[in-house]
């Protein structure tokens, strides 16, 4: 995969057989998917859904086509970090709860239309596999979204153009570039929707959002300011931190790890645990298993919502690292 073929994804639609790649030279494109290199697999996945398995030397990841949703991720000496809800569904059209669902064009629920998928639509789309490569040690997944007829004629009909590159190793590093294609200023909002995979929320501590304001949507929405001690989540959790860049930590006493949330291009960070009342009223989440997930957000929403003119690019980056805890002093 080279950068040119990062900049012109080929083919116009967005189904998991379109072609990618550079033609064949007399101005064809070529009919399959991608030449894919030996560590990166693409078959069923659970539901029959198009799934890559990805075997790096030093991690291992599992992404889905529709919503180029990553669904599994471990450094090679690591459990799993990403939650994956046991009860989750996985067919076309809805979305899968676990992983890390891409948000975009808005977040939450349509601001005007009710019948609007929540948190957008490029969560329940056919992304096109648009190439893989090895790069040292880790293997980089590239991924595309663009506008359809579909798209165009929803919430959001803007022309645009995305790319997600997944690169897998013993980092996680996902990379959301979104382009306007069209003739006019596009505004989105767009959250990478990180599930991390925890002992037990109740003994966690999130830090790196100290003395961050923060709109409380479990309060209806006002704006309150951050405590200077790092977050202990201790009920439903639905915050969205406003105007910070800086890298979450959680701590996982009972994992036994912490996971760092390093992030670029992006000004929001959403810390979201639904607690046991809202989980069970969630079908697709186990009634206790929110007690082992707490979503981190790299996102960019509400004031932080990003305007692009015609042909301009803006990248959104979330990363992912483990920190194994030492010994007890
Ligand atoms: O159930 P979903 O549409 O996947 O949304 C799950 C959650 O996503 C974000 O964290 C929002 O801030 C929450 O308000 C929402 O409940």
């Amino acid at each position: 995969m080279t950068s040119a073929d990062a900049g012109t994804p080929a083919g116009t639609g967005s189904g998991t057989g379109s072609p990618a790649g550079s033609g064949d030279g007399d101005g064809r494109v070529p009919s399959g998917p991608p030449d894919l290199p030996a560590s990166v697999v693409l078959g069923p996945g659970e539901g029959g859904l198009d799934r890559l398995t990805v075997t790096a030397p030093t991690g291992r990841a599992e992404i889905y086509l529709q919503g180029a949703h990553v669904t599994r991720w471990h450094p090679t000496d690591a459990e799993d970090v990403l939650f994956l809800s046991a009860r989750s569904r996985f067919a076309d059209g809805t979305a899968i709860r676990g992983g890390v669902p891409i948000c975009f064009p808005w977040f939450g629920p349509h601001p005007t239309d009710a019948t609007a998928p929540s948190h957008g639509f490029a969560r329940v789309l056919p992304w096109r596999l648009l190439g893989a490569r090895e790069a040292g040690d880790d293997v980089v997944v590239e991924l595309g979204l663009e506008d359809s007829p579909q798209t165009r004629a929803g919430a959001w009909p803007h022309p645009f153009r995305a790319t997600y590159r997944v690169t897998v190793g013993a980092t996680l590093r996902l990379e959301l570039e979104v382009t306007g294609t069209g003739t006019g200023p596009v505004t989105f909002e767009e959250a990478l929707h990180t599930y991390l995979a925890i002992g037990d929320i109740r003994t966690a501590v999130v830090g790196g959002l100290e003395r961050t304001a923060y709109r409380d949507k479990v309060a209806g929405g006002e704006v309150v300011q951050g405590a200077s001690e790092p977050v202990r989540v201790t009920g439903e959790t639905d915050r969205v931190y406003l105007g910070t860049r800086e890298t979450a930590v959680v701590e996982d006493p009972a994992g036994g790890r912490s996971v760092v949330v390093g992030k670029d291009g992006s000004a929001t960070t959403v810390l979201w645990n639904p607690w046991a009342e809202k989980a069970a009223a969630l079908a697709d989440l186990g009634d206790d298993e929110w007690t082992r997930m707490v979503c981190v957000e790299t996102a960019n929403t509400g004031d932080d919502a990003v305007t692009l003119e015609p042909g301009g690019s803006h990248t959104m980056t979330a990363t992912l690292a483990v920190r194994l805890a030492g010994p007890a002093a």
